[in-house]
């Protein structure tokens, strides 16, 4: 049985970095579907990670339907609500807003989506979701109605998320938001990695190969990119330099 979860552990031992491309249903043209599988799979991309902050169900259903014979990757669903539990996706990131105080998001989605969950063979993957402060409102920011931890308090940061780890997640996801201004400062990565024995996901901001990298350099695991691939298809050459 293919398992999402040890395959990134396994990457991780082998220090092999790993990229998602994040799709969200809501912003997606089905029509070019098969010219953009044909570029990730032509890419660098290992992971199709599947969410926004505002889709429904069927949206997400019919993405990952129509995605999963064109590509040879997992599809992890990244959901902002329990709405997007798609049964035919391989997994799914169990995100709790660590960063925030909203019992909503810290606990209650998590109780809503048991029940959905139990109709699924979804791999589940516990992740702590962490938002960093990057220079303007996120859609995650308000929706949550939660402040991200501001970028001068590394070691809350770093707290947070190894919090996160001794709680028992299994992944930590450090988030700067989608279309963030500046992606999370490296001075962060590295102050999380420090200490954290579990793989690390980066995202939000990050729109070139230089900035990809130097996510990768400060301890990033996994990356997560959406906005640039959405903004314009050919950042997919960019990946190539
Ligand atoms: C446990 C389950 C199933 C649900 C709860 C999930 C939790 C706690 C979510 C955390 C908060 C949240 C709203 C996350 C959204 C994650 C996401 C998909 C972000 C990317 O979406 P954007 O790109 O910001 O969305 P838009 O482009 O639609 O604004
Ligand atoms: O869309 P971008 O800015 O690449 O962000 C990706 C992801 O981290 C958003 O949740
Ligand atoms: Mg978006």
């Amino acid at each position: 049985m293919m398992s999402v979860y040890n395959d990134i552990l396994s990457a991780k031992a082998k220090k092999k970095k790993l990229l998602a491309i994040l799709i969200d249903p809501d912003n997606f043209n089905l029509n070019i579907i098969s010219q953009f599988a044909d570029k990730i799979n032509k890419s660098i991309i290992t992971h199709v990670f599947v969410g926004g902050s505002t889709v429904e169900k069927e949206e997400t259903e019919q993405l990952v339907k129509a995605l999963k014979p064109l590509v040879n990757l997992p599809i992890v669903l990244f959901p902002g609500d329990v709405t997007q539990i798609a049964k035919n996706a391989d997994a799914i990131l169990f995100l709790s807003l660590i960063s925030g105080r909203n019992p909503k998001y810290l606990i209650e989605k998590q109780i809503e989506a048991v029940s959905i969950l139990k109709n699924t063979n979804l791999e589940v993957i516990p992740t702590g979701y962490i938002l960093i402060e990057n220079g303007k409102e996120t859609t995650v920011q308000k929706v949550t109605e939660t402040q991200p931890i501001p970028v001068n308090m590394l070691q809350l940061v770093a707290d947070t998320a190894k919090a996160g780890e001794l709680l028992g997640k299994k992944l930590i996801y450090l988030e700067a938001g989608s279309g963030a201004l500046h992606p999370v400062p490296l001075k962060i990565i590295e102050a999380v990695k420090k200490d954290l024995g579990i793989p690390l996901i980066v995202g939000g901001g990050i729109r070139s190969k230089a900035q990809l990298d130097a996510a990768y350099y400060s301890g990033a695991d996994i990356v997560v990119i959406g906005t640039a691939f959405e903004n314009d298809i050919n950042f997919f050459n960019e990946l190539k330099l």
